[in-house]
C-alpha cells in the first residue's frame, strides 16, 4: 500500500501494477537493489539458520540473467556471508551496511577505516563479551563491524543489556543504532547503505543512473538511507506490517513473501 496509507487490508497482495505499471515498461533495464534479512528471507532466531526460498533464489536469478537487470544486494552482514546466502554470481553483493563491496569477478572495494577505531575494534568485543554476554545474548564479529544479538536473550534482561551494549560501543568510538532485535556497532565513518548505493549504482550501472529506472526493497531502519538516497528518481518499498511506521519509501508492503510478488512482477518485465 502507498506509505501513507493507513488503511489498507495488508492481507492481499500488493497491487505492483498500480504501483509501478507507469514506472516500469516491458523492455525497459532496470537496477534492482535489496536487502537481505527480512526482505529476501524471513527473520530466524539466529542468523545461520536464514534461507532464501528455491523460488525467491529462481525468480532473482532469472532477473539477474535477464540482460535486462542490474542486482545488487546491500546488507549488514559481512559480505562473504550474504553472497553465500544467495549463491547467484551475477550479481553485485555489499556487506557490513556498505562497507564491503564484493564484484561477480571476484574484485573487491573496501571503505577505509582510521587505524585507531580499527585498532579498537577487537577490545571492544572482549568489553562485550564480559559484561552484556549473558542469558542468551552474544556478539556476531563481522571483521569491520559488529552486531549485539539479544533476540535469544531473557527478556527481563535485555533492556539494560542493550543499553549497556550501547554505551560500550561508543566508548570504542564506534555508532550503536538499533536494529532488529539487535544493537548495531559500526565505524563512525560517513558512509551508510545509501550511500553505498549511490557509489554501486554510479561506478556499476549508469554514472547518469538518476535518467534510469531503480528499485529497492528494505525492512530495517538502516535501509531508509537507501530510500532517501533513491526518493523522487527510484520506487521503493519497506517491508514492515506497521501501518503507522514513518518512512521514506514510496511504498509499504507486509511480508518477504509480498518480496516475491515483487520480484515476479520485476521478471515479467525483463524477461
Ligand atoms: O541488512 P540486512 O541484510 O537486513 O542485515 C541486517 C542484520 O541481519 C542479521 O540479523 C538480523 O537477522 C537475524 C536472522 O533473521 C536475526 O536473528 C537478528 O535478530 C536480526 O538482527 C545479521 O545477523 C546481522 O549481521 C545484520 O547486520
Amino acid at each position: 500500500w502507498p506509505a501513507n496509507d493507513k488503511h489498507a487490508s495488508d492481507m492481499s497482495q500488493p497491487d505492483f501494477d498500480q504501483y509501478l505499471g507507469d514506472y516500469l515498461k516491458p523492455g525497459d533495464t532496470v537496477a534492482l537493489l535489496l536487502d537481505y534479512d527480512g526482505t529476501l528471507a524471513e527473520l530466524t532466531s539466529h542468523p545461520n539458520l536464514t534461507q532464501m526460498s528455491d523460488e525467491m533464489r529462481e525468480s532473482l536469478r532469472n532477473i539477474a540473467n535477464s540482460g535486462k537487470a542490474f542486482v545488487s544486494v546491500i546488507s549488514g552482514r559481512d559480505v562473504d556471508g550474504v553472497k553465500e546466502k544467495i549463491g547467484i554470481n551475477n550479481i553485485i553483493y555489499s556487506g557490513n551496511h556498505g562497507l564491503e563491496v564484493l564484484y561477480p569477478n571476484g574484485t573487491r572495494h573496501n571503505q577505509g577505516i582510521p587505524k585507531d577505531v580499527a585498532d579498537n575494534f577487537d577490545k571492544m568485543i572482549d568489553h562485550l563479551n564480559r559484561e552484556v554476554v549473558h542469558h542468551g545474548s552474544w556478539v556476531e564479529n563481522k571483521r569491520v563491524s559488529i552486531t549485539f544479538h539479544f533476540r535469544e536473550a531473557e527478556q527481563k534482561y535485555v533492556p539494560e543489556m542493550a543499553a549497556r551494549a550501547k554505551e560500550i560501543i561508543e566508548s570504542y568510538g564506534y555508532r550503536a543504532n538499533p536494529a532488529h532485535a539487535s544493537v548495531e556497532g559500526k565505524p563512525p565513518i560517513q558512509w551508510n547503505k545509501g550511500l553505498a548505493a549511490e557509489y554501486i549504482l554510479g561506478s556499476s550501472f549508469d554514472p547518469n543512473w538518476r535518467t534510469r529506472k531503480v528499485l529497492f526493497a528494505g525492512d530495517d531502519t538502516t535501509d531508509e538511507d537507501v530510500m532517501k538516497m533513491i526518493k523522487g528518481t527510484g520506487r521503493s518499498f519497506r517491508v514492515t506490517k506497521d501501518k503507522d511506521l514513518v518512512t521514506n519509501a514510496d511504498y509499504k508492503i507486509p511480508s518477504v513473501d509480498a518480496v516475491y510478488h515483487l520480484l515476479k512482477w520485476i521478471e515479467s518485465r525483463v524477461v
